[in-house]
């Protein structure tokens, strides 16, 4: 039987990450207690998914103050600093600065309520281990929900990394996967390699091997003839930040194979937690978009495959406008437009609107 591999795990008072940028060829935990550890990991995609990097960076908020030794008066500029460092890391996943802002606010809470210091660190880590808690219970429900919208023996194309090793456990857009293999069925996926950094090739499909999940490794280039021979039956990914009327940014390639499912009829489902939904930002033309070391596209695994001095462009993401997407999955279940093409979109409780 099959493994559901974990990235993020808090143990014996440290965050502990299994280093993404090793797999497949090597199984590497890292072991982190300083916050200027957590930031690199997180900028270096040691630990990546937008999930993965919120819990990651709620827990580094947590050991950056965890021994500060400020007076009480000074703990807060100090909380507020360390928490702003951490949102430089990546700019693109809402998840990184709505976890910071939910324990900047237990601390809000705390201190309005006159607890001592100890007392508000510990409910900093209270709240990231919440966080981490709440993104699997997430993801579990967002696996039962969209096996609702397949079927026994149906093929479907994913891209990226929405897997269990961006989120605390079963992914997003992998969540169905799981749990139709446990329910016995057979789900045929196609996973699509992901250049520049192929989290397809090394994560994906690594990580639905371990899980015994029938996997075909496609390159990016090849999803329009798989669509046109009708293998696929439907396209699920995931989202780093999904903005207020439905736009969704996503790893780059998203708006490609968006395009190709309208002109196939495939229908296109992104899976969406509601910590990576944006009630705050409009549009897609709002959305930061990280742009990457060059470095990513001019070599493969290290070895250079273009030619020196050439220019080069590495956007992380692109965004896909709402109307080309047939729902969103939610775990607070599916969303479908309304009869104007809009989407009216849950919002987490935590994440009420300013
Ligand atoms: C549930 S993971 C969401 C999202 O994050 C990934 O980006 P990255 O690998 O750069 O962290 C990818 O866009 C996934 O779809």
């Amino acid at each position: 039987m099959g493994k559901i591999v974990q990235s993020v795990e808090w143990n014996n008072d440290r965050l502990i990450l299994l280093d993404q940028t090793q797999l497949p060829a090597q199984t590497v935990y890292i072991e982190l207690t300083e916050i200027v550890d957590v930031w690199e990991a997180i900028h270096t995609l040691k630990v990546r998914g937008a999930p993965a990097i919120g819990m990651a960076a709620a827990y580094g908020l947590y050991l950056g103050v965890r021994d500060s030794k400020e007076h009480e008066d000074d703990f807060l500029l100090s909380l507020e600093k360390k928490a702003a460092y951490l949102t430089t890391a990546r700019p693109t996943a809402v998840n990184l600065c709505w976890a910071i802002e939910r324990l900047l606010n237990r601390a809000y809470q705390e201190t309005a309520l006159g607890s001592q210091l100890p007392k508000i660190k510990a409910a900093l880590l209270e709240e990231a281990l919440f966080i981490q808690l709440e993104d699997e219970e997430a993801c579990r429900n967002i696996g039962e929900h969209a096996l609702t919208l397949f079927k026994d023996d149906m093929g479907i194309l994913t891209h990226c990394n929405a897997g269990s090793l961006a989120t605390a456990k079963y992914g997003t857009a992998t969540a169905p996967f799981y749990l139709a293999k446990a329910r016995g069925w057979h789900l045929k996926v196609f996973a699509g390699e992901t250049r520049p950094v192929l989290q397809g090739a090394r994560l994906t499909a690594w990580e639905l091997q371990q899980a015994d999940i029938d996997v075909t490794l496609l390159c990016d280039n090849m999803a329009a003839m798989v669509m046109a021979k009708g293998w696929i039956q439907a396209v699920i990914v995931g989202t780093d930040r999904v903005a207020a009327n439905g736009d969704t940014a996503n790893k780059i390639g998203t708006y490609g194979l968006a395009l190709l499912a309208k002109a196939h009829n495939i229908p296109f489902y992104v899976a969406a937690p509601t910590s990576s939904i944006d009630l705050q930002t409009m549009s897609g033309l709002d959305i930061p978009i990280e742009e990457r070391p060059i470095e990513e596209v001019a070599a493969v695994l290290g070895k250079r495959t273009a030619p020196e001095g050439i220019k080069i462009y590495n956007p992380a993401f692109d965004v896909t406008p709402y109307h080309l997407i047939t729902a969103f999955i939610t775990e607070k279940g599916i969303v479908h437009p309304d009869q104007h093409g809009q989407y009216n979109l849950p919002i987490h409780p935590l994440l009420q609107k300013k």
